[in-house]
């Protein structure tokens, strides 16, 4: 059964909800959706699962972009519904129908959607029925793959078809992808993907996707016979060859970027920051390798490339027209080529192609159905919306700052603690050593644990450097428990008074279980303050599987039932990618931790902040 089905702008006011299902919905599947889901663009997904004690639910949702709402439809997962999706869409259509900006109470709701309800449920039966009186005619191997074909391509045509209910019967589609820490809540893709673990939840007000003033913007002009029109209308077989607008290259003329802040800036700023700092600090190698990012714009390039057919086939001047008039409302194949394009510029950055993916599905769902304004490309709103997102997802939304921090900490008279961890030989002794002569810079005091006993010469390393700063480091040398020589560290630290003790783990396999058991148990043991994970900027598509199965191993070798994730990442090698900036979208995206510092070279001093804006504009080039 239903359980309970919502309306809500993108601001947030629940303009309806079904009074007559009223269960009142265990723990906070809404909410959840909204943070977990809708704001971490993971909308274009197909469905979203939440666990509460005693309940499991799913959501399904759609939007309309235009007037800026959103519908949820919650069910028992159990239950496996056929007919949600017809039912959303349903009311959806007879909703913005009647809805009015300036209206709150639409009480009159309540009898249409009885109907549709009834309607939905209806067809819901008569589809069961007629599947299995389709049955034996699938035995027959080859009949059946005919017979499926055309069922699938009936099912795209018709658009209030019940056929196009792809969530519920087809559970074989998507993989799960969990989301959140451990909670177990997770959103369902349409494509099978790779399992993704997104570490943390938005704790933020952060609302800039359900924004009310945006909302109201947006629907001022609108008439609302526009979205009837449009909505009553069949699709138009013929639209599909004229759809496209011609794309012109609209970025801003080329400039050399910086993706780096110093560590000690606002982190907002887009000044051309030099991103080999000047060299202070005593050099850890000979060379330093200087950053190159005079890279041309692809992304415009591509989506030209793409965009020329249609724009041929359209016409200069319904091309020039839809540009100046406006668009009715946009569909999903009007974004497609602006999204490829996207897509593929944003892999050519290096981000992992399923978060390129994902991002593009996200967008697509925030625009379907949107009014294009006057004198706008639909190339340059998908841009614009993709600006946005990226912004929203490179932003950290949980402040962690590790100064004040670190004061708090010595306060309660103990030493703030961080653990350093990640795939062998990404840097991560060498970035130790650059936050402990960034803290040293900031009078705080620091001792080096080395907790890598595993690999030879780890421990000697770490000495050099420890010498190197003139700090203590507190080593028990190889073999040992690296649990036990953190506790032991930190005993010591509390005992000579050293405000913070930066511990060294042996690098590791994603996939190396006893490695990460280790991992697990040194973390569970100590509960360090902060869970660095140093990351190489290089990675492409590794990344996503890095840092999620980091963030998976932890969680499922925990002993706690509240098990610690990974709360901050440390990107290395900065100053080798050149304008492939992507593994910073791809990690945050993966794991919601935010990058709190950018190794960008070889010496103490190359360490910054990473560049929100740069990095965003890189993107996009
Ligand atoms: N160019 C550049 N090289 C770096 C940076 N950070 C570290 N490196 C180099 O990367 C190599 C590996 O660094 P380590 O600190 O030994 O890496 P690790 O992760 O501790 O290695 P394991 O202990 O084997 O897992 C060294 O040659 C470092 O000099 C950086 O920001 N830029």
């Amino acid at each position: 059964m239903l359980e309970q089905l919502l309306i809500f702008t993108r601001g947030g006011l629940i303009l309806w909800t079904c009074k007559e299902l009223g269960n009142a919905l265990k723990g906070s599947p809404i909410d959840t959706l909204i943070r977990s889901c809708l704001l971490e663009e993971r909308s274009g997904a197909a469905s979203y699962s939440y666990d509460a004690p005693g309940a499991s639910y799913t959501l399904k949702w759609t939007f309309h972009n235009e007037l800026g709402l959103v519908f949820v439809a919650v069910y028992q997962r159990i239950l496996h519904l056929l007919y949600v999706d017809e039912l959303l869409a349903m009311v959806r259509r007879e909703f913005s129908e009647i809805y009015d900006p300036k209206r709150m109470v639409y009480n009159d709701f309540d009898e249409t959607f009885r109907q549709l309800r009834r309607e939905a449920e209806a067809r819901a039966e008569e589809l069961k029925k007629s599947k299995q009186t389709d049955k034996p005619v699938n035995n027959k191997k080859k009949q059946g793959l005919v017979q499926k074909a055309g069922s699938d391509k009936g099912s795209k045509k018709s658009e209030g078809s019940l056929a196009t209910d792809g969530g519920d019967g087809d559970k074989a589609k998507g993989r799960k992808l969990e989301n959140g820490h451990s909670n177990g809540n997770h959103v369902e893709m349409e494509e099978p993907r790779a399992g993704v673990v997104n570490g943390k939840e938005n704790t933020s007000s952060n609302i800039s996707a359900f924004d009310v003033s945006k909302l109201q913007k947006r629907t001022k002009g609108v008439k609302k016979t526009d979205t009837v029109v449009n909505k009553g209308s069949k699709p138009d077989p013929k639209k599909k060859a004229t759809k496209k607008n011609r794309v012109w290259d609209d970025a801003p003329p080329e400039e050399k970027l910086d993706f780096t802040d110093p560590v000690d800036g606002n982190g907002s700023g887009n000044d051309n920051i030099e991103v080999v700092a000047a060299n202070q600090g005593e050099s850890m190698m000979d060379i330093e390798e200087i950053i190159s990012s005079d890279s041309e714009g692809e992304v415009d390039d591509n989506v030209q490339k793409d965009s020329k057919p249609e724009a041929k086939k359209k016409g200069w001047f319904s091309s020039m027209f839809q540009s100046i008039a406006g668009k009715a409302n946009l569909e999903k194949e009007d974004l497609e080529p602006a999204l490829k394009a996207l897509k593929d510029g944003l892999m050519t950055k290096n981000v992992a192609e399923e978060i390129a993916e994902k991002l593009c599905e996200s967008v697509a769902a925030s625009l379907e159905g949107k009014k294009l304004a006057s004198f706008t490309r639909v190339s340059s709103t998908v841009r614009a919306a993709m600006e946005d997102a990226l912004v929203r997802i490179l932003t950290p939304r949980r402040s962690i700052d590790i100064l004040r921090d670190v004061h708090a900490a010595k306060e309660q008279r103990k030493p703030y603690v961080v653990v350093f961890v990640g795939v062998n030989g990404v840097g991560k002794s060498t970035n130790l050593a650059k936050v402990a002569y960034w803290l040293l810079q900031h009078n705080v005091s620091v001792m080096m644990a080395a907790c890598d006993t595993f690999r030879s010469g780890a421990v000697e390393q770490l000495r050099t450097h420890a010498r190197r700063l003139q700090i203590p480091i507190f080593e028990k040398g190889y073999e040992k428990d690296p649990a036990i020589v953190a506790k032991e560290a930190i005993q010591e630290a509390t005992r000579n008074g050293s405000d913070v003790v930066l511990v060294d783990t042996a690098g590791r396999m994603q996939d190396n279980e006893p490695l990460m058991r280790a991992l697990s148990k040194l973390i569970y043991l100590n509960n360090p303050d902060l869970v660095l994970f140093v990351g190489e900027a290089l990675v492409g598509n590794d990344a996503v599987d890095q840092l999620s199965k980091f963030n998976q191993k932890l969680a499922d070798l925990s002993t706690s039932p509240t098990p610690r994730l990974i709360d901050g990442i440390l990107l290395t090698k900065f100053d080798t990618i050149d304008d492939k900036v992507g593994a910073a979208l791809s990690m945050v995206y993966i794991s919601g931790a935010p990058v709190m510092f950018v190794g960008c070279g070889q010496s103490y001093t190359d360490l910054k902040k990473l560049n929100v804006k740069s990095i965003v504009k890189t993107l996009l080039k």
